[in-house]
């Protein structure tokens, strides 16, 4: 669960894959496989559809039931195996248009590549909580690695309910003093040795199944009121900050800051052979919003767009099949 912050990044990747779901890690067996050095870069160990999944029984040839996280590393080491490398950071920014591609991680890293895919989901947020927009960047945080030193000895609370919350709650208790986790969900959306590891921390305090109903202050961040669902009682936990680590089912395109064109549900437009507007970026799975979200439709996505990356790169005039 280490965040490493001292990856060397003046390397110039053939491929650079955001999202490490079943479409990101199977477009990069493939694109590893094609000898085409990959990277993938992704946010959290247990993270997007599959990552929170509980069982899944339905994937080809795996029979389970298998949790979606142990079948992601199953896809994973698969990658890993043909050469493709596999780097926990979230991209907040990318540089798409020229030939050689950038994306920026929140951390302040910079990733080069000369073709992008991006597989990085629809689970973005829809909705924002009282008093969010009025204090971000007053107590408000998206990033613990960017504000966690900031409450160094001060409590703070953190929202979220799956791996990508846990992994930033563990940072951020290297400084806070207190931490109250709150999970506006019934269960943990992560898998049982990670929840264990954060409920063994002493200043960490889980309230599970707790609604948000406001962040409260004057100037900065004071407090957080929330709701038990169960008994009803509300109580003000007395924070100096709040983090925001909470999926929904919008495409994660953010990053994308509008350079490749997108319908109005902000899903991405490929061409029949995943290639999105812009020349040397290509999109795969969930992220696309096709009608059926299943694992295999998003890894067949993931090895079309590689297949047609292999194809951009080495100037080839059609799509060639893998044997
Ligand atoms: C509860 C649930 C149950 C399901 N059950 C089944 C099932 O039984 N069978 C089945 O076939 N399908 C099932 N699905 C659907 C399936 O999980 C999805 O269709 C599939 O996971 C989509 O794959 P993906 O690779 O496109 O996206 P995801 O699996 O969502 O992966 C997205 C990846 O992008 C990364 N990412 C996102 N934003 C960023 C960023 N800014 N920077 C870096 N990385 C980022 C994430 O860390 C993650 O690695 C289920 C989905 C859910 C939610």
């Amino acid at each position: 669960m280490e965040l490493s912050l001292d990856f060397k990044t003046d390397k110039v990747y053939d491929v650079v894959i955001i999202g490490a779901g079943p479409a990101g890690a199977s477009a990069a067996i493939y694109t590893s496989r094609a000898g085409l050095s990959t990277l993938v870069l992704y946010r959290a160990e247990a993270d997007g559809a599959l990552g929170v999944t509980q069982q899944i029984e339905n994937y080809p040839g795996i029979r389970g039931p298998i949790s979606g996280y142990e079948l992601l590393k199953l896809m994973r080491e698969h990658a890993k195996a043909f050469g493709a490398e596999f780097v926990r950071g979230k991209v907040i920014a990318t540089d798409l248009l020229n030939e050689v591609k950038k994306v920026y991680t929140i951390d302040g890293r910079e990733f080069k590549a000369r073709a992008i895919i991006i597989a990085s989901g629809a689970m973005e947020r829809t909705n924002k909580y009282k008093g969010e927009e009025e204090f971000l960047g007053k107590g408000v945080s998206y990033c613990g690695v960017c504000d966690a030193a900031f409450f160094k000895n001060r409590p703070v609370a953190v929202i979220g309910e799956d791996d990508y919350a846990l992994e930033e709650t563990e940072f951020i208790a290297r400084f806070a003093s207190k931490i109250y986790l709150v999970v506006p969900s019934s269960r943990i959306k992560a898998p049982p040795e990670i929840i264990e590891e954060v409920q063994s921390k002493e200043k960490v305090s889980i309230l599970l199944h707790h609604r948000v109903l406001e962040i409260v202050g004057t100037s900065l961040v004071e407090g957080l009121k929330v709701q038990d669902v169960k008994t009803k009682e509300i109580k003000l936990l007395e924070v100096d900050g709040v983090f925001i680590f909470l999926g929904g089912n919008k495409p994660s395109v953010d990053f994308l800051m509008n350079q490749v064109e997108m319908t109005d549900e902000h899903c991405i437009v490929v061409n029949e052979e995943m290639m999105t507007s812009v020349p040397g970026v290509f999109a795969a799975g969930d992220v696309l919003c096709t009608n059926i979200k299943q694992a295999v439709i998003a890894a067949a996505d993931g090895v079309k767009a590689a297949l047609a990356v292999d194809k951009y790169l080495n100037k080839k005039a059609k799509i060639t099949s893998q044997w």
